[in-house]
């Protein structure tokens, strides 16, 4: 690269003649200072000169890459300071990583773990990243490249968990199918959700995260056998369609309807389904239908797309990246093989696929926090206010403290949740699990408005601006309440949480 001086540099100090110095690299503005979103002004005022600080309190770094095309040299014997870490790497920013993952003494993380963190981060940084904004901005469904690229590397099927769904396939970092566990599974959910634009990440085959799952724990072995590997690759995309216009965390009122035929060979399903993630690009939908009155008449079908079934996008805060679907069933013919568990045990189904769901959304969320809280430091440090960085007000480091501790408390408890589910079946789960992940859900969703709220107050305007320094903010903000409502309402996640205590409650128990 052209080495410069400073001397040098100055002498480009002319609108038509513009060079500027940030962090020791010489940049040619001449010709995008007209197309600068911030005028061509603010540059003509500080050609020639070292802009570095300048740029660092009014850009993201990533503009710097984005623009590497006007580099045209540096400055003699001087080196940057701002270090862009390498694909795959750990921020070094307190509090951006678990505490476990840096280096400090964990009873639940091995190396397989570690190796297995870095090795999905390295492929969300190269092949997720360059996909993300742009798809998220445009309100594009992420590629269908990258979806199977996903597939390539069994990350869709390690999402669902570890089981037999695994066995014979080759994982990154080499880590073996049988000792994949919930821990390994709970990492690529953190790191699937970590570039704070959340309805790409939704966008990244969610649905299946919550649709495969009844296939693969209650479904007859011919949907196994033809249907999942389908949904490991890539190639299709099946979503959970339960919630209606009607009935959201009330699973009970379902009015969809499944009716047999005379021929007793097919189901007419009739109604609607709302709120349906990555609805709108699914090929199936594991559907909560009616077939008879009361709680035992919820089955679980199995539906394709295909004739009689519509999905239109709904337009929610997010963007329609991830696929938010309303669903029509009008008349849609289905086999009677496609029931999913027993008819008429749909409940059980529905219910115990809930705590899987749940317990992944507080990964994802933890790590959407942590994102937010490292933008948040950095921020804070480096902005200047009354002629002092930010940080160096109390009321800021509170603000920041109690975000972390606020975190950092919810993530135990889900580590610790993690680990019990290492130890137990998948009935055990259901079981033992509902009312403590119901109760964590609530938790964490609570801690995640506080992050947003704070965060805001951190970032000030530029949290309400949707590009620039506090898009994250921006975004973390204005998605936060999907996580209280989806998967079940905060409030009747408390109250699953006391009722599953309830029956667990000694009947000779007297204060
Ligand atoms: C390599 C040099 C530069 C590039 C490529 C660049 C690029 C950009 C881009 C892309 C934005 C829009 C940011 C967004 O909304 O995401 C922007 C905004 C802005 N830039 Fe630059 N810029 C450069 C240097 C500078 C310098 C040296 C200054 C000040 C002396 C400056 C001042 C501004 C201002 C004031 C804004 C508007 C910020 C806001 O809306 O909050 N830029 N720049």
């Amino acid at each position: 690269m052209k080495e410069y001086s400073r001397q040098e540099v100055a002498k480009h100090n002319k609108p038509d003649d513009l060079w500027v110095i940030i962090d020791a690299q010489v940049y040619n503005l001449t010709d995008f200072a007209d197309a600068h979103p911030g005028s061509a002004l603010v540059l003509h005022k500080v050609a020639g000169t070292d802009a570095t600080e300048q740029f660092f309190a009014l850009h993201r770094h990533e503009i710097l890459r984005k623009y590497s095309r006007l580099v045209i040299g540096k400055i003699a014997s001087e080196s940057p300071l701002l270090s862009i870490p390498p694909p795959g790497s750990f921020s070094k920013v307190p509090y951006a990583e678990s505490l476990a993952i840096l280096d400090k003494p964990s009873p639940f993380y091995t190396q397989s773990h570690l190796k297995w963190k870095a090795a999905v981060r390295h492929f969300c940084d190269t092949v997720l990243a360059p996909d993300a904004e742009q798809y998220s901005n445009l309100g594009k469904i992420p590629d269908k490249e990258v979806l199977l690229k996903i597939g390539s590397a069994n990350l869709h099927a390690c999402r669902l968990g570890p089981g037999d769904h695994l066995k014979g396939l080759t994982l990154l970092a080499g880590v073996k199918p049988e000792e994949f566990d919930y821990f390994h599974e709970a990492i690529a959910h953190e790191e699937f959700s970590r570039y704070g634009i959340y309805c790409y990440a939704e966008g990244l085959a969610s649905g299946m995260m919550i649709g495969a799952p009844p296939v693969m724990k209650f479904g007859p072995a011919w949907m196994k056998q033809q249907v999942l590997p389908k949904l490991f690759s890539g190639e299709k995309m099946i979503c959970l369609a339960i919630t209606e216009p009607g009935h959201g965390s009330d699973v009970a009122g379902i009015q969809c309807e499944a009716v047999k035929t005379p021929c007793g060979k097919f189901f007419i399903v009739n109604g609607t389904k709302k709120w349906i993630t990555n609805g709108t690009f699914s090929d199936y939908f594991t559907t909560a239908v009616r077939t008879g009155k009361g709680p035992t008449g919820i089955s679980m079908l199995l539906i394709e797309r295909g004739e009689g079934v519509t999905t239109e996008s709904i337009k929610t805060s997010g963007t329609a990246t991830a696929g938010t679907a309303y669903v029509t069933f009008e008349n849609v013919k289905v086999p009677v093989e496609n029931i999913i568990g027993k008819e008429g045990g749909g409940f059980a189904v529905i219910m115990a696929n809930f705590n899987h769901e749940r317990w992944a959304m507080v990964a994802g969320a933890c790590a959407g926090a942590r994102l937010v809280i490292e933008d948040c430091f950095k921020w804070a440090s480096q902005r200047k206010v009354f002629g002092k960085p930010l940080i160096e007000q109390p009321v800021i480091r509170f603000k920041l403290g109690q975000m972390i501790a606020e975190l950092e408390a919810v993530q135990s408890w889900y580590e610790i949740i993690t680990y019990q589910m290492t130890k137990m079946s998948y009935k055990e789960q259901t079981q033992q699990l509902a009312g403590p992940i119901g109760l964590l859900k609530y938790r964490c969703t609570r801690m995640t408005n506080l992050v947003a709220d704070n965060a805001v107050q951190i970032f000030g305007g530029r949290a309400i601006t949707r590009t620039g320094m506090g898009r994250r903010i921006e975004e973390f903000q204005r998605v936060n309440k999907f996580g209280a409502i989806l998967g079940g309402a905060e409030e009747v996640m408390v109250d699953l949480g006391v009722r599953q205590a309830m029956k667990v409650f000694p009947k000779d128990a007297r204060l």
